[in-house]
This record gives structure tokens, C-alpha cells and sequence, in this order.
């Protein structure tokens, strides 16, 4: 189906504090289906808090998100847990477990979920991510404090994809690097999405200039809401002053 929708969220709203204010004030947003999308907008309008509702680690005080065609508020927490294998998530730190090697850390979300692997398919799966993400083989045995930031963030993106994911997310990934270590991260991110047909990249990004070169969709949140949801294009295009000022700022401080 050609717009087929990886992720919808209509009229979403999130209210901490019983609904005196609402951090979501009515996000209404289609994912397509195979899109790298890119969310951006500034600090505190809630691109987390939307994140984590994507995830179900947040419930929507009012309105309705649907992942890959399933409405997560029909799941029981069980069930939540094991369609979060749909995810793969690379968080800001790679988040990789300190006391476990490069490759037990790949290996891990293998032996929770995929029970019914053997130890030598479950090494063969996770050598084949580690490769994919241009991580050579000396390193496998390592610790996380004996590798690079770079290695790490590969490592941590081979964990996110040893399940397969059809959807992979973001969470502001180049945060605090160096301009090169930020490019290869934003290549990796490209690279991964191009390798799997219809796979679904979101990516939470304060880069702007990465956000419009590698995504293909943008959706700009300003205080809970939707402002912007279009391809780069469509935002350089825009007369929304807003997005105008935001994307001119953002892209002279890179
Ligand atoms: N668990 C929570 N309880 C109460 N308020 C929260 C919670 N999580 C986030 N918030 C509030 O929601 C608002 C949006 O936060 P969020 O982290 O989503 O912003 P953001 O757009 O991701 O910001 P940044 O770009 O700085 O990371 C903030 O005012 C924050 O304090």
C-alpha cells in the first residue's frame, strides 16, 4: 500500500497532573510506513513524551496511537512488552550493559526473546548486526569502556537491531559528539534504514542539518502540537514564521 501508515497518532494528549496542563495537546500524526522521520522542534514541547507513548511506556490521557496497525491501548502489559520487539531503540548514551562484551550485549535481547534459538545461532545473529554496523571482529571480546564512543554506538545500534525491528528509533543520537563522530552516526542511521526494505527510522534530533539530509519527513512539535509534518522540502517551502525561524536559526548554528 503506498501511504501506508507505520505509526498514527490522533488527537493524543498528555496531562501529568489530572489535566490542569497538558504537556500533549492533540498530536495528530501519520508515520508512513518505511519513512526515516525526523522530529524536531525545541526544548521541553514534548518530542520525549511523545516518544515514549510510540514505545507504550506512557498512556495517552485522551486519543488513540496505533504501531504497525495495533492500537496499544488494547494490549495488556504482557503483550505491550512483547510488541516492544517491534522496536529497536538507540538512545543518546548507547545505554550498553558496562560488565558484558560487545557481543553479549548484542546477544542479550536474543536469549530474552528468541527462546527457541540455539547459543550458536543466537552468536551467529549477533556477528552478523555487529558486521552490518561496520564493527570489526577484535572488538567482539571487549568491554564497553575498553572501545571507542563510536564503537559504542554501533555496538548499541547492533543490540537495537539483533531482533529484527520493523521500527527503529532515535533518541537524539549525535547529542554531545564530535562533528565527526556526528556524521558517522547520521551515515549509520542512513545506511541502516536503506539496508531493510520498509523499515520504519524516527529520529529525534536537536541536528538540524542532519535531520535534512537524511530524513525524508519532518514533523516539528511546538508546545505539544504538531506545527510542521512534511518532507524537507515542505519545511523550507513553509510561511509558517515559526518553522521559518527555527529552521534558519538551527541550521546557522551548525
Ligand atoms: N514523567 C513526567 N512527569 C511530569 N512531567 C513530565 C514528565 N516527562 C516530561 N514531562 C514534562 O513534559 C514537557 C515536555 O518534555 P519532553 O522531555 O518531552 O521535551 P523535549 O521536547 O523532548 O525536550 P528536549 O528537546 O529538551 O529533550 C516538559 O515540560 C517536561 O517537564
Amino acid at each position: 500500500m503506498a501511504n501506508e501508515s507505520a505509526i498514527s497518532l490522533r488527537d493524543v494528549k498528555k496531562s501529568f497532573d489530572g489535566g490542569h496542563e497538558f504537556v500533549l495537546k492533540g498530536i495528530n500524526l501519520e508515520i508512513p510506513k518505511g519513512s526515516l522521520t525526523a522530529i524536531i522542534g525545541f526544548s521541553g514541547t514534548g518530542k520525549s513524551v511523545m516518544l515514549k507513548h510510540l514505545l507504550g511506556l506512557f498512556k495517552p490521557t485522551s486519543g488513540t496511537i496505533e504501531v504497525l496497525g495495533t492500537d496499544l491501548s488494547t494490549l495488556n502489559p504482557d503483550q505491550l512488552t512483547k510488541f516492544r520487539c517491534n522496536f529497536g531503540v538507540l538512545f543518546q548514551s548507547a545505554a550498553l550493559f558496562d560488565d558484558m562484551t560487545v557481543l553479549e550485549n548484542v546477544c542479550f535481547p536474543l536469549f530474552e526473546h528468541r527462546r527457541e534459538l540455539k547459543p550458536a545461532q543466537v552468536l551467529r545473529i549477533a556477528e552478523e548486526k555487529l558486521h552490518q554496523v561496520g564493527l570489526e571482529s577484535k572488538h567482539y571480546h571487549k568491554l564497553p569502556s575498553q572501545i571507542s564512543g563510536g564503537m559504542q554506538k554501533r555496538t548499541g545500534l547492533a543490540r537495537a537491531l539483533a531482533l529484527d525491528p520493523e521500527i527503529l528509533i532515535y533518541d537524539e543520537p549525535t547529542t554531545g559528539l564530535d562533528p565527526i563522530l556526528t556524521e558517522m552516526v547520521d551515515n549509520l542511521i542512513l545506511s541502516t534504514h536503506k539496508l531493510k526494505q520498509g523499515v520504519t527510522s524516527i529520529m529525534v534530533s536537536h541536528d538540524l542539518s542532519a535531520a535534512f539530509r537524511i530524513a525524508d519527513h519532518i514533523a516539528m512539535l511546538d508546545s505539544g502540537r504538531v506545527l510542521l509534518f512534511g518532507t524537507p522540502e515542505d519545511f523550507f517551502n513553509t510561511d509558517i514564521e515559526l518553522v521559518k525561524k527555527f529552521v534558519n536559526k538551527g541550521m546557522k548554528h551548525q
